[in-house]
């Protein structure tokens, strides 16, 4: 059976990064996908405003809602203190397969647990199973037409304290209109736009930020 495309990313960086160190494993998939796939990775221009945001807030919790090959897990890892935490949480089994392998291979399985499943199940277990008083910080890259729904979820499941910092991938392209239009004219949140590009391409993209005002 011919190999996925993310199992081609994950030997790509078996073979050609340096296990245990993180910053390795973004540059090779960034050169994997930049010169031979692409893949829907966030990237490093999008990437850099990922790590001032993550560097900025701090996070002693963290959330990313959309793992794929584990590429922002690693990322956000990375740059967390000691004892802090991220949270991943991926759909598709295979994904999550690739991204379990590529965190393990970087060296931040102890500051990163992948939680296999849809958003909307996972987030109302957050607190009892997976032991989270709130967020302060949560990453959203799934499905672009659940940022909304799931934003309204985190905030039904108290999740969110005065200052957590949601930061949205995609909002430009492949888009989420109705989480730009919901955070920007709800007055629980103080938003910014980041303009950038698509993943590898030279296609606009933007990221949003939204700080919860409680
Ligand atoms: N736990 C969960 N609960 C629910 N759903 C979940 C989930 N975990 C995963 N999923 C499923 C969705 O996962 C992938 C979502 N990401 C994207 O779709 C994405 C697409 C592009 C793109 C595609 C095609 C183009 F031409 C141009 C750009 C670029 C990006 O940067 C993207 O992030
Ligand atoms: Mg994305």
């Amino acid at each position: 059976m011919n190999q996925s495309k993310e199992q081609r990313i994950l030997n790509f960086v078996l073979q050609n990064a340096v296990r245990g160190d993180p910053r390795s494993v973004v540059d090779t998939i960034d050169k994997y996908c930049s010169q031979k796939e692409w893949a829907m990775n966030v990237g490093n221009e999008k990437g850099l405003i990922l790590d001032k945001t993550v560097e900025e807030v701090n996070p002693s919790v963290a959330l990313e809602l959309g793992s794929y090959c584990g590429y922002s897990a690693v990322r956000i890892a990375r740059l967390l203190k000691a004892g802090a935490r991220l949270l991943t949480v991926e759909f598709n089994p295979e994904f999550a397969a690739i991204a379990r392998q590529m965190i393990e291979f970087a060296g931040v399985q102890d500051k990163v647990k992948l939680l296999e499943g849809p958003s909307q199940e996972i987030i109302p277990q957050l607190k009892k199973k997976y032991e989270v008083d709130t967020l302060d910080f949560v990453f959203l890259d799934h499905w672009k037409d659940r940022y909304t729904p799931d934003t309204i979820l985190l905030q039904e499941c108290n999740l969110l304290r005065k200052g957590s910092v949601l930061l949205a991938d995609n909002v430009i392209f492949p888009g989420a209109p109705d989480f730009l239009t919901y955070v920007r004219e709800s007055p629980h949140f103080q938003c910014t736009n980041y303009p950038s590009h698509l993943e590898y391409m030279q296609v606009e993209d933007a990221m949003e930020k939204a700080v919860f005002l409680g």
